[in-house]
């Protein structure tokens, strides 16, 4: 007699792996050095999902600083944090921010140093352009690379930034080049970097994740 045909696989084959989902890992990365009282960067807030992951680790002295130069990116990342119970601040551009809670930035990231008031434990770049908005508005070499040079030295002994590097859209693979050339050649006394790359999809996201040694 044959065996009846099941509509869906078995639980054990079903597509639920999260090892192709860089960001995942990239969290899962990140969360592995966050302390209650840390000073945590979402360089790119978009839609908010890093910023509500990083936000939900920190204790009510921790400090999120979230940056984007999109108005309705700060926007959505401040409904997503309210949602989930965060009171988030907008704040002023270009001074320290001292205090602690999650802080919604309305400006590039390459202007992180104007409001660091101290260093910096985990830090997630999600780069290129937000998904369903203007794709225009992509994060880009240049500034990548300034915001990448005013971390470093900010960067505390332990602490890590994860970069989620895109290619294929316009801009994109000069980028991604950019940003793995600066990473690679980061001094190997004082930093650690790894890269994964899902090998067997074209064109699917790369993770690089830079740990400063103690
Ligand atoms: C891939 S999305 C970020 C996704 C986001 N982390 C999330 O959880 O939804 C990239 C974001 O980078 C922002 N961006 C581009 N250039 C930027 C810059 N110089 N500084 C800060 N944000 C920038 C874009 O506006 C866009 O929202």
């Amino acid at each position: 007699m044959r065996s009846p045909r099941t509509a869906t696989p078995p639980e054990s084959l079903a597509p639920r792996s999260s090892l192709g989902r860089v960001v995942v890992l990239a969290q899962r990365l990140l969360a592995e050095v966050i302390r209650p009282d840390a000073r945590l960067l979402d360089l790119t807030a978009g839609n908010g999902c890093d910023s509500l992951f990083l936000a939900r680790h920190l204790g009510p002295d921790g400090q999120l600083l979230s940056f984007d130069i999109q108005l309705s990116a700060i926007e959505a990342t401040a409904v997503r944090l309210a949602a989930a119970g965060f009171l988030p601040r907008r704040v002023a551009t270009r001074v320290p921010l001292h205090e602690p809670g999650c802080q919604l930035i309305h400006d590039g990231h390459q202007f992180l140093d104007a409001y660091l008031t101290g260093p910096v434990a985990a830090a997630i770049g999600n780069l290129g352009y937000l998904p369903g908005g203007d794709k225009q508005l992509i994060t880009r070499a240049e500034t990548t690379l300034e915001a990448l040079r005013a971390l470093w030295p900010r960067l505390e002994a332990g602490g890590r930034l994860a970069l989620v590097l895109y290619p294929g859209h316009p801009g994109g693979d000069e980028e991604c080049a950019a940003v793995e050339w600066e990473c690679a050649g980061l001094p190997a006394a004082a930093f650690d970097v790894i890269r994964l790359q899902v090998y067997n999809r074209r064109r699917a996201p790369s993770l690089l994740v830079v740990e400063r040694r103690l």
